[in-house]
């Protein structure tokens, strides 16, 4: 499979219309290039201006929605949109990641699980979301998840028990913690023989400098492509059966004794 992440530079120089056209036009320009393409986390405000979550949240079947299944479509691509400031009906906000397919249908929707910010911020603005989300491709089983879930094990192991193969992190990692973005994608990727593709974002929002270095991590731990600091487009090949033949030859998932057996 081919995967183009693109690592989006969210300045406060730029209005969120205007960034939604150009993401746009940076999924359609994969076309023919990409299978999969894999956006960042709350990239319409920035994932550190909480101060617009609310006002630029967005229903599900919102404009950022419609823009993303329009370059999903035109390009041909499964496309994982990053994230929104989803408002739900009812009324709370949730950070809710939207994946794509080819024909520009919405494949699923997760609504992130941990909340990042502590007493404030996301923890204290955006509900929590409660389920695990997988989506089937031909070639592999996608494990969506966001930003700060990348710290939380037993989730990525819950996304393996469903059958995830490729763990998915949308991100909007600061710079300040970047040592603990690089080893954690390596540690999921060791730990649940799978593939890691983790897209950050870059720039500075709200004070806060991205870290970039969206990094691409394969079964065995290496890193297949990382990228700058700055805003790019990040390609990789893999090749999903090297999951299968990594957890056949070196079967360690099988050694769980915890008895926490996975789900039927
Ligand atoms: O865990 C971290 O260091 C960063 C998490 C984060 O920025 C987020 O979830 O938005």
């Amino acid at each position: 499979m081919r995967a183009s992440l693109i690592q989006i530079a969210v300045n406060e120089d730029e209005s969120v219309g205007e960034r939604r056209e150009r993401v746009g036009s940076l999924v359609r320009e994969q076309a023919g290039s990409a299978d999969l393409v894999v956006l960042p986390e709350l990239w319409t405000t920035g994932a550190f201006a909480y101060e617009l979550f609310a006002d630029e949240a967005e229903p599900l079947e919102g404009p950022t929605f419609a823009a993303m299944a329009k370059a999903a479509r035109d390009a041909g691509v499964w496309l994982h949109a990053g994230s929104i400031p989803e408002r739900d009906p009812e009324g709370p906000l949730y950070n809710t990641a939207l994946v794509f397919s080819p024909d520009g249908e919405l494949a699923a929707a997760y609504r992130k699980i941990h909340r990042f910010g502590f007493d404030k911020g996301e923890a204290v603005l955006m509900s929590a979301g409660e389920e695990l989300v997988t989506v089937r491709l031909p070639e592999t089983v996608l494990g969506v998840s966001t930003c700060y879930d990348l710290r939380f094990p037993e989730l990525y192991r819950g996304l393996v028990d469903r059958g995830a193969e490729t763990l998915l992190v949308s991100a909007g990692w600061p710079e300040r913690r970047r040592s603990h973005w690089t080893l954690l994608a390596q540690a999921r990727a060791v730990e649940n023989q799978a593939y890691v593709l983790a897209c950050g974002s870059a720039g500075t929002h709200a004070g806060v400098p991205q870290a970039g270095h969206s990094i691409v991590v394969d079964p065995w731990g290496e890193v297949l492509a990382e990228a700058g600091a700055g805003e790019e487009v990040l390609r990789v090949e893999f090749d999903p059966a090297r999951v299968a033949e990594t957890r056949d030859r070196f079967p360690a998932l099988k050694d769980r004794t915890l008895g926490l057996a996975p789900p039927r």
